[in-house]
């Protein structure tokens, strides 16, 4: 009808868990209020046979979703897929994800950023190779190396001394534990969006106590632990999260820029603890792809605004395109579109 605003379809895929904290009734009708329509792809049929969407937002794993993705890349050209499969892969391995970090360049007077150190082990026998362990000190944790999004995945093994080695499953990255006070920050990243929050993490661990503690603990999402899961466990007691200081935003900020810069990625959040030995030091542990943004305080606004935001860029790109087009037609539509301003061809 003549006046009336386009409205936009932007298809989902989610596995079940991430639809119901994702998908709530108050992002779908404040999205729909501005005109974005969000529809679940049916995983049953082709991608390419539905729709036809203005974007893609998807987390699932694997070959046959990426290849699905291609064909409707190549159908779909106009649409936009956030985000792209390849850069996503980054992330399912707990080695790769953190390389990424170690090539940012952020210019602060204050602050320092980097990762813990660590070593990737492939076989039982390189576990107890002394060479290995030149690197690091106990503790350490023990991470899966693939972080696929399996609870198998989030099982951690925080190791004491050479005794709680014997447990341990390879391939496995060992990642020296640093005290942090016992509070994760956790910085979620939507587009040029940037929220730091706290949370529950592990406590610190003395020179005496590691003395005492035996072998190994194991653990899994910690940061994730209901209250009551907590106040069961003496070894999650006794954390104060109102007493922590979060890092400056705007540092912050630029740690975020640049990740989203180097990893070509839109939607993903960042795990920071500050050592406690440096107090301005801070490391990044872990990177994930699309977390629990319901959890984050104003989430529906932050994701309507940036489906908002990708989709008029689209639109704007579509409208360049088509205007170039016009112009090599000999149409004057440059200037009807407004185009001049963008500086663009
Ligand atoms: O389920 P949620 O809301 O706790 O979100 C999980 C994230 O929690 P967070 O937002 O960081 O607190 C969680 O973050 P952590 O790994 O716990 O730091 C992961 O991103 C998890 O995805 P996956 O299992 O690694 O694929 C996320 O799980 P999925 O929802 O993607 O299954
Ligand atoms: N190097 C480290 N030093 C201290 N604590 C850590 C370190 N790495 C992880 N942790 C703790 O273990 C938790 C889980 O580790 P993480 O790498 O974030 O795995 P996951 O992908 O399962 O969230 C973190 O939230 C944090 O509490
Ligand atoms: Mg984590
Ligand atoms: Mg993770």
């Amino acid at each position: 009808m003549a006046g009336e605003k386009r409205r936009f379809e932007i298809g989902y895929a989610l596995l079940p868990k991430k639809e119901n904290s994702f998908i709530q009734e108050s992002l779908v009708n404040l999205a729909r209020s501005r005109g974005v329509d969000l529809v679940k792809i049916d995983r049953e049929r082709p991608l390419v046979d539905q729709g036809p969407f203005d974007c893609v937002l998807h987390k699932l794993y694997g070959e046959e979703w990426k290849s699905q993705l291609k064909d409707f890349r190549s159908q779909n050209p106009n649409a936009v897929i956030v985000d792209s499969p390849d850069a996503i892969e980054r992330l399912h391995n707990r080695i790769s994800m953190l390389q990424v970090v170690s090539e940012l360049k952020i210019e602060n007077q204050s602050e320092t950023f980097g990762i813990p150190k660590q070593i990737v082990i492939y076989d039982q026998e390189t576990l107890f190779d002394n060479q290995a362990w030149e690197l690091l000190k106990f503790p350490v944790i023990a991470k899966p190396l693939v972080a696929d999004g399996s609870a198998k995945s989030h099982k951690m093994t925080l190791v004491f001394n050479r005794d709680g080695l014997n447990k341990l499953k390879p391939p496995i990255v060992l990642q020296e534990f640093v005290n942090h006070g016992g509070v994760i920050f956790k910085v979620y990243v939507v587009g040029d969006y940037v929220q730091c929050v706290k949370r529950k993490s592990l406590p610190d661990v003395s020179e005496e106590k590691l003395k005492s503690l035996e072998g190994s603990l194991r653990f899994s999402q910690v940061s994730n632990l209901s209250t009551h899961e907590k106040n069961d466990d003496q070894y999650y007691k006794m954390m104060h999260l109102e007493d922590t200081e979060l890092p400056p935003q705007s540092f912050m900020t630029d740690v975020a820029k640049g990740l989203r810069q180097a990893m070509k990625l839109n939607l993903f959040n960042f795990d920071v603890i500050r050592d406690t030995r440096f107090g301005n030091r801070y490391l990044i542990i872990d990177i994930n792809y699309f977390p629990g943004y319901a959890k984050m305080p104003g989430y529906e606004t932050v994701l309507t605004d940036f489906f908002c935001d990708i989709l008029s860029m689209k639109e704007r790109e579509k409208g360049l395109v088509e205007c170039s087009q016009k112009k090599i037609a000999g149409t004057d539509a440059r200037q009807l579109l407004n185009c001049e301003e963008e500086g663009k061809p």
